[in-house]
Parts: structure tokens; sequence; C-alpha cells
């Protein structure tokens, strides 16, 4: 299986994950940093405080990436570093981060792939309403259009948000990730903020490449997962209907067609109103974007039914039950499912023919031992073959799909999970730091060098 010759591979990390030095360099409070040390939230209390320490270690860890011969490296940009208060003049020693960062990978002969928002809203901003409050979506632009006027010529491929769904409905829904609010309403004004941010900033990243990056899953019934060809019933039908336009459609829709879904806006009206979508921002929204950035790691599965408990707080799934899949699961505890992967990207490149795809996140939490300086991860290899044989599945099919990039180059931080879901290619032990290639990253870099399977 031998990808086109322009294939890009790469892995991806974001900056609260893996960068450490919170308090260096005159970087500001993120939401993140507030949330981490609130007890309870985060399993074991752990915090991004140190994280892979990367902010002091990124020359050896770009060593290490060039040992795996990879052609890009996805990182984010952490806006408290840029503008510590979220607004206002540019924090030199922040910026100079980056700026060493990307002189970097350049001279690794690695593409820089720049993620703007991976999640650490400066916590100023949080303050003043977060993305529930429509001037956020300002404060990212003018914060882009400043990275962008100092690293747009060397980073040509630029991310505005990384998984708007995850910002919106885990931060303000159901709160369990950063900021930790718990409001159907707040959760949908936020998707919308999000969105108005991304084409707000979309517009001020040019001359480079622009992608929104998106979670997103095949929509599927039980039956249809181990069964392309089950048909479903009315109800269980109407269910993915709904699951895959709150999912996938409320953020692509508008983004690349300048368009709600209606279930969206049915859901908003039901959820504190619609007055927050003003006239005129589903066309600033719509600004022109070259790819959509794909996060898979499983399918969304789902069958007509009780919807999520009131404190879920996903509005508009009221009517839909949440199913487990027939199928092995990862240390996270999700299903396994690599033609999902396929069937998502077949089905977007045919309603976003406009626009490229690119893998912007695929990988698997195993637990792993090191064992006499190895890692032998064989369930994450095998997690990561199966699903490139999709992906290659998917070039056959038509996709205009442009890369891939494994989630993640190193065990990080993982959100609420803290420390002890690992989805690196490279193992870190964080008390001493050290960094081990696992049996994934090994044969990760024989996929490079053959350009395939
Ligand atoms: N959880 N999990 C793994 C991974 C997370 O570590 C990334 O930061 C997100 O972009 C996306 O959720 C996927």
């Amino acid at each position: 299986m031998i990808f086109p010759e322009d294939f890009v591979w790469g892995a991806a990390t974001a900056s609260y994950q893996i960068e450490g030095a919170v308090k260096e360099d005159g970087r500001g409070q993120s939401i993140w940093d507030t949330f981490s040390h609130t007890p309870g939230k985060v399993v074991d209390g752990d915090t991004g405080d140190v994280a892979c320490d990367h902010y002091h270690r990124y020359k050896d860890d770009i060593g290490l990436m060039r040992e795996l011969r990879l052609g890009a490296y996805r990182f984010s940009i952490a806006w408290p570093r840029i503008q510590p208060d979220g607004a206002g003049p540019v924090n030199p020693r922040g910026l100079a981060f980056y700026d060493k960062l990307v002189d970097e990978l350049l001279a690794a002969e690695i593409s820089p792939y720049a993620t703007l928002y991976h999640w650490d809203l400066p916590q100023a901003l949080e303050d003043r309403g977060g993305w529930t409050n429509r001037d956020t979506a300002y404060r990212f632009a003018d914060y882009a259009a400043a990275v962008h006027d100092r690293l747009g010529d060397r980073v040509h491929t630029w991310a505005t948000l990384n998984e708007p769904w995850v910002s919106a409905y885990l931060g303000y829904g159901n709160g369990v990730h950063a900021p930790g609010r718990r409001d159907p309403a707040e959760a949908m004004r936020s998707a919308h903020h999000l969105l108005l941010g991304h084409g707000l900033a979309a517009r001020r990243l040019r001359p480079g490449t622009v992608m929104l990056v998106v979670n997103s899953a095949p929509v599927l019934t039980p039956a249809q997962v181990g069964d392309p060809s089950a048909v479903p019933s009315e109800a269980d039908a109407a269910a993915v209907h709904r699951i895959h336009a709150l999912l996938t459609r409320q953020f692509l829709d508008p983004a690349v067609h300048g368009t709600y879904p209606a279930e969206v806006l049915e859901a908003a009206a039901r959820n504190g109103g619609t007055e927050h979508i003003r006239d005129g921002d589903l066309a600033l929204i719509n600004a022109p974007i070259d790819l959509i950035g794909i996060n898979y790691y499983n399918p969304c599965v789902v069958e007509s039914g009780p919807g999520l408990p009131a404190d879920a707080a996903w509005p508009g799934s009221e009517d839909v039950r949440f199913a487990a899949a027939d199928a092995p699961t990862t240390a996270m505890g999700w299903p396994i499912v690599p033609d999902g992967l396929s069937r998502l990207l077949i089905r977007l490149s045919h309603d976003y023919p406009e626009v490229g795809l690119m893998v912007t996140e695929n990988g698997a939490a195993f637990d792993d031992v090191v064992e006499n300086g190895r890692v032998h991860d064989a369930d994450r290899l095998a997690y990561l073959d199966g699903h490139l044989r999709e992906v290659w599945r998917a070039v056959q099919a038509g996709a205009d799909l442009r890369g891939y990039l494994v989630w993640s180059l190193l065990d990080n931080f993982e959100w609420a999970e803290g420390y002890r879901r690992r989805f690196g290619i490279v193992h870190v032990d964080y008390p001493t730091q050290t960094r081990v290639l696992k049996d994934s990253a090994l044969w990760y870099r024989d996929v490079i060098a053959r350009n395939g399977l």
C-alpha cells in the first residue's frame, strides 16, 4: 500500500499537554492552569506545570522527530505566552520560543504546522466570559494576526482551532474540561463564537494554507459498526442524522458552506435562543479554507432512545441513546473500529468536495511498560497499522487526503485523564524526562521511509 508521492507524514502535539514552563518568560495563566489546579478535576491531581518539559527540551524532541523522518510536525501555540491577558501587546519572550521552535524544525527539514488554539484560553478572557463572550472571537483574531505577522514567513500551514466541539461542549456544556462550566446554552453560544473566531482569524492567516481541525466520527448504529450495509430503523436513522449534524456539520457546514444545519438552530432555539447568531455572522465564519483537519479515534455509536443524563448537556441529543460498539477497546475505553476512518473520510470528501482533507490526529492510548530500554507497544502499532490501511483505502476511493499526523509524538498530559493515559509513540518517563522510542515509533519511521505499508 503505497501513498501518493506528496503525502505528508507527521505527528501532533499541543502546547499545554507537553510544554510545561507555565510561569516562564512572561506566560500568563490559562483556563487549563486554573482547571488542573482545581481539586477533583484531573485524575491524580495532575497538572501541565511540567508536562514533558518540551519548553526546555524542544531541540532534543526535534532530534527525535528527525530520527523518525517526520515530514511535518503539528504543534499548538499557547495564547497565554503570546498575550498573557489575551489581548494587548505581544510578549516578546513568549513569541521568541515559537520563533526558535520553528527555526529548529526548518533546520531539521520538518514542516511546522501551527495550531493557534488548542484549548489553553487565557484566564483573563475567561474572567470576561470566555467563549460565551462574543468579544473573545475578535481577541482570537488579533492574536492570530500577531502570531502570523511574526511566523508567517516560515509557517505556511495554519490550523485556527482544534476541536471546537470539545472546547464548547466539554468546556461549557458538561464541564469535564476547562473552564468546567455546565450550561447547554453557554455551550451553544461558545460553539458559535469559536466559529466566529475561526472565520475572523482565517482571513488574517493568508497567504498561508488554512485549516479547521474538528473531532469527527462516522455516526453508526450498533449494527452498522460491523456491517456497513445494515439498514437502521427510521428512528435509529433519525438519531444518526441528528448526531452527525450536531457533531460534525455544526462546524463544517458554517465553515465551508456558510450555513447551519436545521438541527443546530433548533437545539439553540430550545437552549437559550439564537440571538447570539447575528446577521452576517455566517458570512464571517465562511472564510475560505484549504483543508479540513480530521481528528479520528473511534466511531460515535447511537440509536434512538433516552438521551444522556441532564448533566451531560449535549443540547439536541435528548432523544438519542449512545451505545457501545461490539469491538475491542483502547485504554480510554474507546472502541477500535479502523474502517470508521475510511467511512468518515469518504463521507466528508463527498460532503465537502471544495476542500482537501488531512488526518490531523489518530492514535491510541494503551498501558506501556519499559523493558530493557524498549517499549513493545504491539497494541498501539496494530491500531495505527489498521487505521493507516483505511487511510490508504480512502485515498484509493478518491478522497483528497493530503496527509496523516499521528497523535501523539510524546506521551503527554491527557487533559482530565492526567498522565495515566499514554498516546505517544515516544515514551516519556516523567520523573526523569527520559524519552524512549516505542516499537510503534520505529515502525512508523519505516512506514514513512517506504511511504506506505
Ligand atoms: N483524548 N484524547 C486524545 C487527544 C487529545 O490529547 C488531543 O489534545 C485532542 O485534540 C483530541 O482528543 C484527542
